[in-house]
């Protein structure tokens, strides 16, 4: 299923890439119309669309599995959080992203942790992070 879907959008990819290369044949000045640039647009806002689709999928799948394995340590008397190990996540998005990725990492985390992970503030008091 989520090779089928990497398929549709790599042939979606392609798809624009040679409309590129024609725009380009076609158009000597390599100036768009107003109209075939919202055409485009539209079109790369409905990739962008199934793609946040897909993440907010990805994110819920690496949250069940997150939460899975914070239940078995606990169940074994052990802690929700392994901050060694959000280390890894936090350095294995900051070397594939940049500063953002440890910002990105950081709100995944957050939103993996479980119910000790206070993400809306509570009534009168800062969010806070369990440790
Ligand atoms: O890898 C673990 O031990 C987890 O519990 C998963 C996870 C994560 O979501 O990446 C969540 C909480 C821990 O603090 C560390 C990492």
């Amino acid at each position: 299923m989520e090779e089928v879907e990497v398929e549709q959008h790599e042939n979606h990819r392609n798809h624009l890439n040679d409309e590129n290369h024609l725009n380009r044949e076609n158009h000597p000045t390599h100036e768009n119309t107003a109209s075939e640039a919202d055409r485009r647009i539209e079109q790369a806002r409905e990739v962008i669309d199934a793609l946040d689709l897909q993440l907010m999928d990805l994110l819920r799948h690496r949250r069940a599995v997150s939460l899975e394995i914070q239940q078995q340590r606990m169940g074994q008397g052990g802690t929700r959080t392994v901050l060694s190990r959000e280390n890894v996540v936090l350095d294995r998005y900051a070397a594939g992203l940049g500063p953002e990725g440890t910002a990105l990492a950081l709100t995944i985390l957050s939103l993996c942790r479980g119910r000790a992970t206070a993400s809306v503030p509570r009534q009168g008091g800062p969010a806070r992070v369990a440790s």
